[in-house]
């Protein structure tokens, strides 16, 4: 049987009164991609934020590699291996692409990307060891002609990918998406789409939350469904978008999409 990378069991949180992810359990395997929908409010992005020890939990636990991770802080979790991009853009617009790249190496070395000026020897050898990191990174998501650029001068679609170098230049073992294709455009979708399945070819986990259908359906192995905190479905595309629970869920809006 294989062993899951990730297990969700029981999680549950609740802010005061109200319940917003209620007993939700589901495994990622690796290799795998993984999303997770549900209308607005759902508790989608509170899950994520558990699984980053953003939110502490209220109940249930997170195992990663088949240790408990629960209740660990941010950086514990960023250093086995679990990375995440936000739903709204993380960019550092006055630093370069390849600097907005080069944070997300630094988080998880002891000399932090600011010591790199001093000259401290090991915080010169760490940088530039990220900046070959970044700039492999950068590679993968085709943005490499683009390294000295400061990061504010690029379109919107290409600054989410810088976001998406950034999440993998430590070559984590699980990468999280919150609603990767927001913003984008028509072109700008396809080509994520298209990087996404090249890394997971290179051995990439992923986690996404996304609203967009065309996405989910087209990218997905299995797709978590959440309503009001409820784990109401989980199965293949084609499970989920003739499972009448979910349908109901959607109050008829498509989730079947467009050919
Ligand atoms: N910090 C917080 N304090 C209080 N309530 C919160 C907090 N964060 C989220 N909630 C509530 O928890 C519920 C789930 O919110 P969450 O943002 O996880 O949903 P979502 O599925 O990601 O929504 P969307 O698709 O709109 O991003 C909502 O009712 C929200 O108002």
């Amino acid at each position: 049987m294989r062993t899951p990378l990730l297990e969700i069991s029981n999680l549950t949180k609740q802010f005061g009164g109200v319940t917003a992810v209620n007993k939700v359990n589901f495994n990622v395997f690796p290799n795998e991609i993984i999303a997770v929908i549900g209308p607005n409010g759902a508790g989608k992005t509170t899950l994520i934020n558990m699984i980053t020890s953003i939110v502490q939990t209220s109940q249930g636990e997170i195992k990663f590699s088949g240790e408990s991770i629960t209740g660990r802080k941010t950086h514990e979790v960023a250093k086995r291996g679990i990375t995440r991009t936000f739903q709204n853009l993380q960019i550092f617009n006055d630093m370069t692409v390849v600097e907005n790249v080069m944070v997300g190496f630094h988080t998880r070395t002891k000399s932090g990307f600011f010591s790199g000026g001093f000259g401290f020897s090991s915080a010169r050898k760490d940088n530039k060891i990220a900046y070959e990191k970044a700039i492999e990174a950068l590679g993968l998501v085709g943005l490499k002609d683009r390294k000295d650029e400061l990061a504010m001068n690029l379109p919107y679609g290409l600054q989410r990918l810088v976001e998406i170098a950034r999440s993998i230049v430590m070559e984590p073992n699980l990468v999280l998406l919150d609603e990767p294709m927001a913003g984008l455009n028509q072109k700008e979708s396809i080509e994520l789409v298209r990087i996404i399945l090249r890394l997971r070819k290179r051995g990439y986990t992923f986690l996404f939350v996304e609203h967009d259908m065309e996405m989910v359906m087209g990218i997905s192995d299995r797709i978590i469904v959440i309503e009001n905190g409820v784990k109401i479905a989980e199965g293949t595309p084609e499970e989920i978008q003739r499972d009448p629970v979910v349908i109901a869920a959607y109050l008829g809006e498509e989730i079947i999409p467009h050919a």
